[in-house]
């Protein structure tokens, strides 16, 4: 793409950016895959409920581990499995917007069956399976795996193609690595798009049988707003399982824990949260929190609130508050936390139940004794009180804090600007070329329709583009040294230092436009913008941690008090959700920093919390 002032296709030779050859996922091959016809592999009663976000709603395989070799016509282990059962792969499927009320639940468990086998129709030669590499994964192993570097999935990940390469103890998190990394961060989940060439309304009739058993297995808040996408095109896409449990018995369980830690990062400004005693800021989740309540949140209960900066202290004590604040989210039915084991998730009003019955509850009960070395199991039937000293070493561990120290640095540095809000962003686009009278919010909105390249979606050639310019404008010992401080202190505040005044994206130190001297250029303008949208990425991104559970036998097998180091740590870390967002995200982000800080404000004035005379610090007067 050649633009007037020389936005032009970035050079191919750039040392820093690794640029990875095609490596294929070991299970299943493409060759393996298109033995067969859709028709073999495929059947809708086979793929039941996992979770959906607010975009997709995933269906993991519940089918049989053998089918018929084509060839061969023996029996031979399923694709959607792997040959050892230990691994699976999972669809995940688009949702639309409901048309209509949710239908009753007790008539789609009848249609299920019904529907598809009256439209299954005869197989054909070319409806043989196809696997490509789809866009998103391109996105995945260019752009996401190259700010993830230095980064270790774990011991006993079952997830990365080339985790050997990789995994293992983490051993420094500095940002070049000598060693060429993974062609898809070990952290990130296998992924790939299955082309289907379907027949007449068989299409139709799959989605529909998968959507329809599904659907009582949803949130009732989800099914009243959405549905799966039945009119999305001929591919489905297909994802490694993460929360997969294999099949045979309760000592294979696997817990699975998965957060959404949102933002990572101190806010610019100096202002401190609720308590009391308390002086630190006050974080972008909980003022975003007292939006999402209307207000209608006390003192009290903002201090009771999950806190980010707390996850990403490294600080025990802290650690701990953060994780005890992520239960009461779950319990309260918030998506900042979700506990899956025997493969499923696991809501928290059933985390109390029959003595000795409750699958969480024993999962969390196993892995506080393999860690004290213990195996007396006391089947304890709360399970929320064992959340915490389950799952606190794991949240400890050099990994997990390497992971989220690393999405806080991302999160507020890839934003203009020193503050990691969107001040700057918009200081820049004041001084635009571009502006033409229209506010940032309404550019970025229609920009796209009015055949603006400025806001069109980021193609991959934009996203090279773009992570030329990043990997290439960093002062690398500058860079290292931030990198070192995001590993070893809380969510990093600081300013990186790296950025020229007026400078698009990384760091510049202005957020008015009086203090920026000189007009971004186009392609600083649209860096800025690309900077923020991968920021989002990352503040939406979900962490997963995978924890194998010690068998009966391994327990009985431990002498007291000597504990089994790998039950101390995560077993396995993940990130999930790490799609790129689309250009209009800009103008909801820009609205609501406004209705955050706004509502802030009144919420501050209605507890007549003040700011301290002669201070930039705040304190509540009460
Ligand atoms: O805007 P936020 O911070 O509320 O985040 C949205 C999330 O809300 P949350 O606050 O986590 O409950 C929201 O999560 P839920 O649907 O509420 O589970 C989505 O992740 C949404 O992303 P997208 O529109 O599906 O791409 C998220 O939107 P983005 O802003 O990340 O695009
Ligand atoms: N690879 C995976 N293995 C197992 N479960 C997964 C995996 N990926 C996602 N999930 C589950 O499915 C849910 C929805 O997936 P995902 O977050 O990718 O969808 P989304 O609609 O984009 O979410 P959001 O609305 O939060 O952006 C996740 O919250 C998680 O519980």
């Amino acid at each position: 793409m050649e633009e007037e002032d020389g936005y032009h296709c970035p050079s191919q030779t750039e040392p820093e950016i690794e640029r990875r050859t095609h490596k294929e996922w070991p299970w299943p091959s493409v060759e393996m895959l298109s033995k067969y016809r859709q028709d073999e592999l495929l059947d809708a009663n086979d793929w039941h409920y996992l979770a959906e976000g607010g975009k997709s709603l995933l269906v993991r395989y519940m089918g049989p581990q053998t089918c018929k070799d084509p060839k061969t016509g023996q029996d031979t282990p399923v694709p959607w499995t792997s040959p050892d059962g230990r691994r699976a792969l999972a669809l995940r499927m688009d949702k639309r917007k409901r048309r209509g009320p949710p239908p009753a639940v007790q008539k789609l468990k009848v249609n299920v069956q019904h529907e598809f086998t009256e439209t299954s129709c005869p197989p054909s030669a070319d409806s043989r399976l196809e696997w490509p590499a789809t866009e998103r994964y391109a996105f995945e192993t260019t752009v996401i795996t190259n700010f993830l570097r230095g980064l270790s999935s774990g011991s006993g990940t079952p997830a990365s193609p080339s985790s050997s390469q990789s995994d293992g103890e983490t051993t420094g998190e500095q940002w070049e690595c000598s060693e060429a990394p993974p062609y898809l961060s070990p952290l990130l989940p296998y992924n790939r798009r299955l082309v289907c060439r379907w027949h007449g309304r068989k299409r139709l009739a799959f989605l529909e049988a998968i959507a329809n058993a599904a659907e009582p297995h949803r949130p009732s808040h989800r099914r009243e707003m959405d549905e799966i996408d039945i009119d999305c095109p001929d591919a489905l896409d297909v994802i490694e399982d993460l929360s997969w449990t294999p099949r045979d018995g309760v000592d294979q369980d696997v817990l699975c824990v998965e957060i959404k830690p949102k933002w990572l990062f101190e806010p610019g400004d100096d202002e401190v949260s609720s308590g009391k005693d308390d002086s630190r800021p006050i974080s972008r989740y909980r003022k975003h929190a007292i939006l999402k309540a209307d207000g209608a949140l006390t003192p009290q209960e903002v201090d009771d609130l999950y806190e980010p900066l707390d996850l990403a202290s490294a600080d025990p004590p802290r650690v701990r508050r953060a994780l005890q604040g992520l239960v009461r989210n779950w319990q309260k039915g918030g998506n900042n936390l979700r506990l899956f084991c025997r493969g499923a998730q696991q809501p928290a009003r059933a985390s109390s139940g029959v003595e000795g019955n409750n699958p969480l509850a024993n999962a969390l009960e196993r892995l506080i004794n393999a860690q004290k070395g213990s195996s007396n199991l006391s089947l304890t039937t709360d399970a929320a009180d064992l959340v915490t000293p389950a799952l606190l070493p794991a949240l400890l561990s050099p990994r997990f804090q390497a992971l989220v120290a690393r999405l806080g640095f991302l999160q507020r540095s890839l934003v203009p600007g020193p503050r990691g809000d969107l001040a700057h962003l918009k200081a820049l686009w004041d001084m635009s070329s571009e502006k033409k009278g229209r506010k940032l919010e309404d550019a970025t909105l229609t920009g796209d329709k009015k055949d603006e390249p400025m806001f069109f979606d980021p193609s991959m050639h934009d996203w090279n583009d773009f992570l030329t310019y990043w990997f290439s404008k960093e002062d690398p010992s500058q860079r290292s040294e931030d990198w070192a401080a995001s590993t070893t202190t809380p969510a990093p505040a600081r300013d990186t230092k790296r950025a020229r005044g007026g400078e698009a994206s990384g760091g510049g130190n202005h957020s008015r436009s009086s203090d920026i001297v000189t007009p971004p250029t186009w392609k600083e303008m649209r860096h800025a913008l690309i900077g923020t949208l991968l920021s989002g990425t990352f503040k939406d991104a979900s962490i997963w941690i995978r924890i194998p559970m010690p068998s009966s036998a391994e327990l009985q097998s431990q002498s007291a008090n000597e504990g089994h180091p790998g039950y101390v740590d995560g077993r396995s870390i993940h990130l999930i959700d790490v799609d790129p967002k689309p250009m209009k995200k800009l103008s909801h982000w820009l609205q609501l920093d406004d209705d955050i800080e706004r509502s802030y404000r009144e919420w501050k004035a209605k507890h007549a919390i003040q700011e301290v005379e002669g201070s930039d610090k705040r304190s509540r007067t009460d």
